[in-house]
C-alpha cells in the first residue's frame, strides 16, 4: 500500500518538478544520482553482454555453450598441417574446403575427396548438438586419412581470411548447418545463427576472393514442405515449409540466387534426402531407434491421418557422397573476382534421393531382423513439430547433370550401419547417448 503511495506522488511529467519546494529539488538530485548510478551499471551490463561476451543473452548463450568459439588457427606449425592437409595429389585434383567436415556427411566426403588425391581441408566448430565425443572419433578417422579438420565457425570472417590465405581453394563444400526438423523448435537461433548467418558470412567472403571459389552446399528435402504432389521435382514449389529447418534451408537457395546474381558465384545446392549410413547422426530415427531397440526401450512410429503412412526416401551415405563429388566436378568456375561480378555463373539446385520411399514401420522391421531383437513400438500421431509425411526424389536432373544413380536399398544400407553402430558402441564399448 505504501509503495503504491509513493508511486503516486511522483509527477507524470518532468516539467512539474520545476513548481515543487526545495525537498523535491532534493528528491530531484537524488533522483538524477541514482538514475546516473543506475546507467552505469546498464551501460556496463551492456557492455559485458555485447563485448566482452558476444553470446550472453539468453537466445544465444546456448549457442556459445554449444560452438567451441575458440579457432585453432595460430602460427607456422598450423600453416604447416593445413598445407598438408590441402596438397593435391592427382593430375585433375582439386582443393575443397569442406565445411562441417567433423559432421556426418561432412567426414564421408572428406574422406573420398582425399582417397582420389584431391586437397581437403576441413572446418568445424564442434558443438554439442550430438554427442560431440561422435565428431572427435570422425576427426581421428580423418586425421588418419590425412584429412586436417580447423576448429571454427563458419561465421569467423577472420578464420575464412586465414584459411584462404594459406590455401587458395577453388572450391567449398559447405556442409555446416544446423540440421534436424525436430530441434527447430526448441533452438530456433541455433538454425539462424549456421543456416542463415553462417552462410551469408561464407558467401560474403567467397564473393571477395580472388579467384572467387565454386560452391557446394546442403539444402534439403524438407524445402519441399506440405507439398503433396510426388514424386518431388526440383522445379515443384517450395514456398510452404513446415518446419524452421526447412524454412531456413529455402532461405539458403534464395539467398544462393542472390550471391549468384550479384556477385558472379557459381552455386549448386543439394536437396539431401534422409542421410543414413555407417558414422551417422544420433539425432535421426534410424540411430536412435537402433540405440533404444537395443536398450528394450519403447520407440515411437509417427503415423499421418487415419493410420496413414509415414515415410521416408531414405538416402545410403555412399549414394550421397557420389552425387558431392559429381557436383563438385561438374560445379562451373565462379564469373567475379574481388567482389565484382564479370558476367553469368552457374546456378543449380539437385535432388538427392534414393527414388524409393519405404514406411518407417518398414525401417524398424528391418531393424528389428538385423538387430535380432523385437522392437517395443508405441504408434503415435505425426506431430505437429516439423515433421511431414512422406518424401520421394525425382532424381533424373541429377542423374542426367552429375552423373547420380543411387545403388543401395534401404536393407543393405542398415545392415552397413548396424555392423558400424555394435563395432562403435558395443564392441568400442561407447555409451550412446
Ligand atoms: O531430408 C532431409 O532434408 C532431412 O532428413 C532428416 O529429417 P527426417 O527425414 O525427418 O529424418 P528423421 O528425423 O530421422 O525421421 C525419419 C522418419 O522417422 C519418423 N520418426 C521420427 C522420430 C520418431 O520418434 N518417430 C518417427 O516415426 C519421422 O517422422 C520421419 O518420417 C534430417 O534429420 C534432417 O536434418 C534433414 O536433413
Amino acid at each position: 500500500m505504501s509503495s503504491m503511495k509513493h508511486i503516486d506522488n511522483i509527477p507524470s511529467t518532468p516539467g512539474k518538478f520545476k513548481e515543487k519546494s526545495s525537498y523535491n529539488r532534493l528528491r530531484l538530485h537524488f533522483s538524477i544520482a541514482k538514475l546516473t548510478f543506475w546507467s552505469f551499471v546498464f551501460l556496463g551490463l551492456i557492455f559485458v553482454c555485447f563485448f566482452r561476451s558476444p553470446s550472453s543473452s539468453p537466445a544465444s548463450s546456448d549457442l556459445s555453450r554449444r560452438s567451441l568459439r575458440t579457432s585453432s588457427y595460430d602460427g607456422p606449425a598450423w600453416e604447416k598441417r593445413i598445407k598438408a592437409s590441402a596438397k593435391i595429389r592427382s593430375r585433375n585434383g582439386i582443393s575443397v574446403l569442406v565445411t562441417g567436415a567433423a559432421g556426418f556427411v561432412g567426414t564421408h566426403v572428406s574422406s573420398a575427396l582425399k582417397r582420389r588425391g584431391d586437397g581437403v581441408v576441413g572446418l568445424d566448430n564442434f558443438n554439442d548438438y550430438y554427442d560431440p565425443s561422435l565428431k572427435r572419433a570422425r576427426q581421428t578417422l580423418l586425421e588418419g586419412a590425412g584429412v586436417y579438420i580447423v576448429e571454427g565457425d563458419i561465421n569467423d570472417v577472420t578464420l575464412l581470411k586465414k584459411l584462404f590465405d594459406v590455401v587458395q581453394f577453388n572450391h567449398v563444400m559447405h556442409l555446416a548447418a544446423q540440421a534436424g526438423v525436430r530441434y527447430a523448435m526448441e533452438n530456433p537461433s541455433s538454425y539462424v545463427h549456421s543456416n542463415i548467418a553462417g552462410l551469408v558470412n561464407l558467401l560474403e567472403f567467397c564473393k571477395n576472393a580472388n579467384p572467387q571459389p565454386s560452391i557446394v552446399w546442403a539444402s534439403s528435402s524438407s524445402v519441399y514442405g506440405l507439398n503433396t504432389k510426388v514424386p518431388f521435382f526440383e522445379s515443384d514449389r517450395t514456398d510452404q515449409p513446415a518446419s524452421l529447418y526447412a524454412a531456413t534451408k529455402k532461405a539458403g537457395e534464395e539467398i544462393a540466387h542472390t550471391y549468384n546474381h550479384i556477385y558472379g558465384l557459381s552455386l549448386t545446392g543439394l536437396r539431401f534426402f534422409t542421410v543414413y549410413g555407417p558414422w551417422g547422426r544420433p539425432d535421426m530415427a534410424y540411430f536412435f531407434f537402433t540405440r533404444d531397440i537395443l536398450k528394450g526401450k519403447s520407440i515411437s512410429i509417427f503415423e499421418g491421418a487415419n493410420h496413414g503412412t509415414v515415410a521416408r526416401d531414405f538416402t545410403y551415405i555412399d549414394d550421397i557422397v557420389k552425387g558431392c563429388l559429381g557436383a563438385l566436378d561438374t560445379a562451373e568456375k565462379s564469373t567475379g573476382s574481388g567482389g565484382k561480378k564479370k558476367g553469368p555463373a552457374q546456378l543449380r539446385v539437385f535432388n538427392l534421393g534414393n527414388t524409393s520411399p519405404v514406411p518407417v514401420s518398414d525401417l524398424v522391421t528391418i531393424l528389428e531382423r538385423l538387430l535380432k531383437v523385437k522392437a517395443k513400438r508405441a504408434l503415435m500421431k505425426l506431430p505437429r513439430n516439423g515433421d511431414v509425411q512422406f518424401t520421394h526424389a525425382n532424381i533424373s536432373f541429377a542423374q542426367r547433370e552429375l552423373g547420380y544413380k543411387p545403388t543401395t536399398d534401404l536393407q543393405t544400407g542398415l545392415k552397413k550401419f548396424v555392423r558400424w553402430y555394435l563395432s562403435y558402441y558395443v564392441d568400442g564399448k561407447k555409451s550412446a547417448q
